[in-house]
């Protein structure tokens, strides 16, 4: 799937398998996405460019590589989005973080957002938003419009799970952001869940209901 990248370490599929099961309690399930957040982190992060430096070692002087360029943004999709969130930060303890604060609308499943904060200077970084679901596509697709409102240009959109619908939208309003998730399910039902998915993610990590 062009501009899918499917993350299959089998380490995240095992934890993943784990979260999907409705017999995993809220601790399990928040502490496996931390964990599995490091490993997505790892991927979406993989082909980042580098520079080289000269350091000195206890032994002499080398030139080696270093991170180029300025600082990563993530920017979470609240709520669920601070579950991937925690774990990225833990790899990447220096980057900035926006935090946006999106909800479906139960009956339209339209995007309803009330909070949006993000580094003023977002248009010089490449700005990783995290979400763990992708189903209509609808609350990502608001996110990443505002984002591009305030001037982000290089955005990658990470999360755990996506549904093949939510995936068309998303493609058809931001051709230029790769999609980087661990499954593409089979489908949404009739209220908008990934079939067959986690259930509410949100509602999950957090034990609303
Ligand atoms: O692709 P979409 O159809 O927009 O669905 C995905 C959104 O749904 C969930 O959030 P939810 O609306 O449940 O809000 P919450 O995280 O605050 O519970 C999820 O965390 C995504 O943000
Ligand atoms: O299956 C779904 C769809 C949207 N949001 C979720 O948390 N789960
Ligand atoms: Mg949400």
């Amino acid at each position: 799937m062009d501009g899918v990248t499917i993350i299959d370490h089998p380490l995240v599929q095992h934890k993943l398998t784990i979260m999907r099961s409705k017999d995993t309690s809220t601790a399990s399930f928040r502490r496996l996405l931390r964990e599995i957040s490091t490993l997505l982190c790892y991927e979406v992060t993989r082909d980042l460019e580098l520079t080289m430096e000269t350091i000195e070692t206890p032994l002499m002087e080398i030139q080696a590589p270093k991170l180029e360029g300025k600082k990563l943004v993530f920017a979470s999709i609240l709520r669920a989005g601070n579950g991937l969130l925690e774990g990225m930060l833990d790899l990447v303890p220096s980057a900035r973080v926006a935090h946006i604060g999106v909800y479906r609308d139960h009956e339209t499943l339209e995007a309803i957002e009330y909070y949006f904060k993000a580094p003023e200077d977002v248009v010089n970084r490449l700005v990783i938003v995290v979400d763990p679901m992708l189903a209509t596509g609808n609350s990502s697709i608001a996110s990443i419009d505002k984002l591009k409102e305030r001037g982000a240009r290089n955005i990658r959109f990470l999360c755990l799970l996506a549904a093949p619908e939510g995936i068309r939208n998303f493609q058809e309003a931001h051709p230029d952001v790769p999609i980087y998730t661990a499954s593409v399910d089979s489908h949404l039902n009739e209220k908008g869940y990934i079939v067959p998915g986690l259930g509410d993610a949100g509602d999950r990590m957090y034990g609303t209901k």
